[in-house]
């Protein structure tokens, strides 16, 4: 297959749609009626090569449903999504389980997508014997995840429960590392996290996608973080795309009623030094 023009966005979704099921109540059950929310309403979006797209917006705004839907662990109900160009629901599932290792994600929460049971050297092994690692190379493979996201070797041999949460997430990353991603999705990737902790595993993030042009979308509440490291924002509110634009366009001259009742909340000592 040849290479997508230089122009084409590495990702784009047109008219994504999410509703869930909801559990309904007996009347809705008895009119034969599944009562559904509509989490994400006809979103559209393009993502260049290189970007660093933050999404913001309230609790229940849609942030994570989008997110996972771009990692393909969520089916949109609608629309389409196409990465390089190539429309994704086109694929066979090979080429859907190629793109779960070009695009990757990173939780709030690090603990949880570790497995308890598995040491860290395990985790890393299995993560490098999936993107195709030969055996054999595991081992300085490892070492190298060890070095990009600073992490002692002393770890390898422990489970998650015995890191910290900072080590985790760092863990998390190199995880998501080891398939050589394209694209990483990190979802509240700090919130979890002591403050002094938050701008160290930021600083790796953006650190790791400007070394290898990783193309990063950074879900998050931290008006103020997302300014400081994305080059594009892009506003949430019940499920729909408010406002989107450079950092500086969309948090010094908000068009949107919403973009400017999210950008009140923040003291403002933190914008401006944002
Ligand atoms: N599995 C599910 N079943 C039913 N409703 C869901 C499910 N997951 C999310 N929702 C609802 O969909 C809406 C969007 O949720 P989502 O988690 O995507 O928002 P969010 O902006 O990421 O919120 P937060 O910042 O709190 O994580 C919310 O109303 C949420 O309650």
């Amino acid at each position: 297959m040849n290479a997508p023009p230089p122009t084409t966005p590495i990702l784009s979704l047109r008219g994504i749609g999410k509703s869930y099921r909801l559990r309904g109540g007996l009347l809705a059950r008895l009119r034969g009626r599944t009562p559904r929310l509509d989490a994400l309403r006809d979103i559209d979006l393009e993502i260049r090569r290189g970007d660093i797209v933050g999404i913001v917006g309230e609790s229940g705004s849609g942030k994570s449903t989008l997110g996972r839907i771009v990692v393909r662990l969520l089916e949109p109900t609608e629309g389409v999504l196409s990465f390089e160009g190539t429309a994704l629901s086109e694929g066979t599932s090979r080429s859907l389980r190629a793109y779960r290792r070009r695009v990757q994600m990173i939780f709030q929460d690090s603990g949880s997508s570790l497995n308890p049971r598995k040491r860290i050297r395990r985790t890393l092994h299995e993560a490098l014997r999936a993107a195709g690692v030969p055996r054999g190379r595991c081992n300085e493979e490892i070492a190298q995840l060890l070095r990009r996201t600073g992490l002692p070797e002393g770890i390898l041999d422990r489970h998650p429960h015995a890191l910290s949460g900072g080590q985790r997430q760092r863990v998390n990353i190199a995880r998501a590392l080891a398939m050589q991603p394209e694209l990483l999705v990190a979802d509240e990737p700090v919130s979890a996290l002591d403050v002094s902790l938050q701008g160290q595993i930021i600083n790796l993030l953006i650190g790791l996608a400007a070394e290898s042009g990783l193309t990063l979308i950074f879900i998050s509440h931290d008006l103020a973080v997302v300014r400081r490291i994305c080059n594009r924002v892009i506003v949430m509110q019940s499920g729909v795309i408010v406002e989107s634009g450079t950092p500086s366009e969309v948090m010094e001259n908000p068009q949107h009623p919403y973009t400017r009742k999210l950008l009140d909340a923040v003291p403002k000592g933190l914008r401006e030094s944002a």
